[in-house]
């Protein structure tokens, strides 16, 4: 066993992440920084560079209160976010941060290795004004689609000070002072700033004149559009550590004899459809595939090193698969047990069996923990300091830009499949299959029966005393 830690404790320690943010000033010409804007006629037009505190104002006038998404709603509260804002059929400008070739910026700073000729494409989604006083308070941009991974903020060269956007995820801070950027520059220029859209970000108060932006989401185009652009075939230079640390790990005959699975929770969190499907007896099968399948789709939209731990296993032909682990606490008892699911599980306020039962019975869960009442149906050797989990008790908080119904970010673990000693270097495809129809079976069974749940043969009756009341699947921050 010691070695096993040990191999485990190297494997974790070479996990690089770059930064999740990419900024830097763009000199533009004069005449990109013209901005014609109205809800109505007549349409105003203004210029960045020459615009005066009272043409701002105006401009500011022009736009409506900016709200954000909090638990599901929109709301408008200026505690939270004070800024004003305008949707892009109100205003147009010559700039385009497309034209201007931000996304190339974007792929090379963001993605790492082969992913970096990847293409993704960016909409216009609105333009901020921020007078002085103004800010917006720590939040995540709301997901709008499973292919949206950023978000790209410009700021105009209006003077300003203060107004950072300041970025924190996983332990980093980084921070982009527009204001002192643009003044350092000699010509007009703007200031971009790219980053994965599950990284939390705050703009900081506006302490004097008025800061403009303008936000694009940005989305990995199609899982299978071709790469553009590639010269070569790009390795991250990190790569090369985890890569052995892998290679020594598979080559230790003493290391899993038996084989088994290692659990990575991922750097980022991913969007995926929460929205709720209809318990229709014959259609659940179909959900359940659907369901998997989206699931399954993630590996193509893996961001930064995510992408790169991925890609690694795919070259050493080392099976994987992604999960959601829901780490789930009955209201009538302490036990927390995580429990892994291959897709997203609807929970709502209806369960009445226990969660680890809900979600083993209808979902295929598999119990990760060692539990009073159970046995466990997985043993997963965790990499990372601990799987990324998403709590199923604790009331559903999340902050983001907008009020999103479908889409909702969660943590994800990656598993990788490790063959027996002897046969580590094949991927054993029957060993999988039988897997995977195990869990297809348990699904199946309870497809048959009627719409009741059921609880597991399993021996306690305490299970049926639960009354939990769950909101839903939680990301919050
Ligand atoms: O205007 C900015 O700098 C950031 C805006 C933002 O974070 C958002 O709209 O979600
Ligand atoms: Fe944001």
């Amino acid at each position: 066993m010691p070695e096993l830690k040990e191999q485990l404790k190297t494997l974790e320690s070479s996990i690089v992440n770059r930064p999740p943010v990419c900024f830097g000033t763009l000199p533009v010409s004069a005449s990109d920084c013209d901005l014609f804007y109205g809800k109505s006629d007549p349409i105003r037009r203004l210029n960045f560079v020459t615009a005066s505190q009272d043409e701002l104002k105006s401009l500011s006038e022009t736009c409506e209160r900016a709200t954000f998404g909090m638990n599901q709603e929109d709301v408008l509260d200026e505690s939270y976010r004070k800024a004003g804002k305008l949707d892009p059929s109100d205003f147009s400008m010559r700039f385009s941060a497309i034209e201007a070739g931000l996304l190339d910026v974007v792929s090379t700073e963001l993605f790492e290795g082969k992913t970096t000729a990847r293409p993704i494409r960016a909409e216009l989604y609105k333009l901020n004004v921020y007078e002085t006083g103004s800010f917006f308070k720590p939040h995540i941009d709301t997901p709008r689609a499973k292919s949206m991974f950023g978000s790209l903020v410009i700021t105009f060269p209006t003077k300003h000070e203060g107004g950072t956007l300041t970025f924190r995820h996983k332990g980093g801070q980084w921070a982009v002072d527009s204001g002192k950027l643009v003044s350092e520059q000699a010509g007009p220029c703007v200031v971009y700033a790219a980053f994965y859209s599950d990284v939390e970000h705050e703009v900081l108060p506006v302490k004097t004149g008025c800061r403009v932006t303008v936000t694009y989401n940005l989305y990995f185009v199609a899982a299978d559009t071709p790469f553009s652009k590639l010269v070569g075939n790009p390795i991250p230079a990190h790569r090369s550590a985890l890569e052995s640390a892998f290679r020594d790990l598979l080559s230790d005959p003493t290391v899993m004899p038996n084989g088994g699975r290692l659990g990575f929770g991922l750097h980022h969190q991913y969007p995926l459809d929460t929205s709720p499907s209809p318990y229709a007896r014959a259609a659940r099968r179909k959900k359940h595939q659907q369901k998997r399948a989206q699931l399954e789709a993630l590996m193509g939209f893996l961001k930064g090193g995510d992408a790169t731990l991925k890609q690694l296993c795919d070259d050493l032909k080392l099976r994987t698969f992604l999960g959601v682990v829901y780490r789930t606490t009955e209201k009538w008892s302490k036990q927390q047990d995580d429990v892994l699911c291959k897709m997203v599980a609807d929970i709502d306020a209806e369960i009445e069996d226990s969660l680890v039962n809900y979600l083993r019975n209808y979902y295929g869960g598999k119990l990760l923990t060692r539990s009073r009442w159970r046995k466990r149906d997985m043993i997963v050797e965790w990499v990372t300091d601990s799987p990324q989990v998403n709590y199923v008790k604790q009331q559903y908080m999340a902050f983001g830009n907008e009020a999103e119904l479908t889409h909702t970010y969660f943590r994800i673990c990656l598993f990788v499949k490790i063959g027996a000693t002897g046969s580590r270097e094949t991927i054993d495809d029957d060993d999988d299959e039988k897997d995977e129809d195990e869990e297809l079976e348990v699904m199946q069974d309870e497809g048959d029966e009627d719409e009741e749940l059921e609880v597991t043969e399993d021996e306690d009756d305490e299970d049926d005393e639960s009354d939990n009341l769950h909101t839903s699947s939680s990301t919050s921050q």
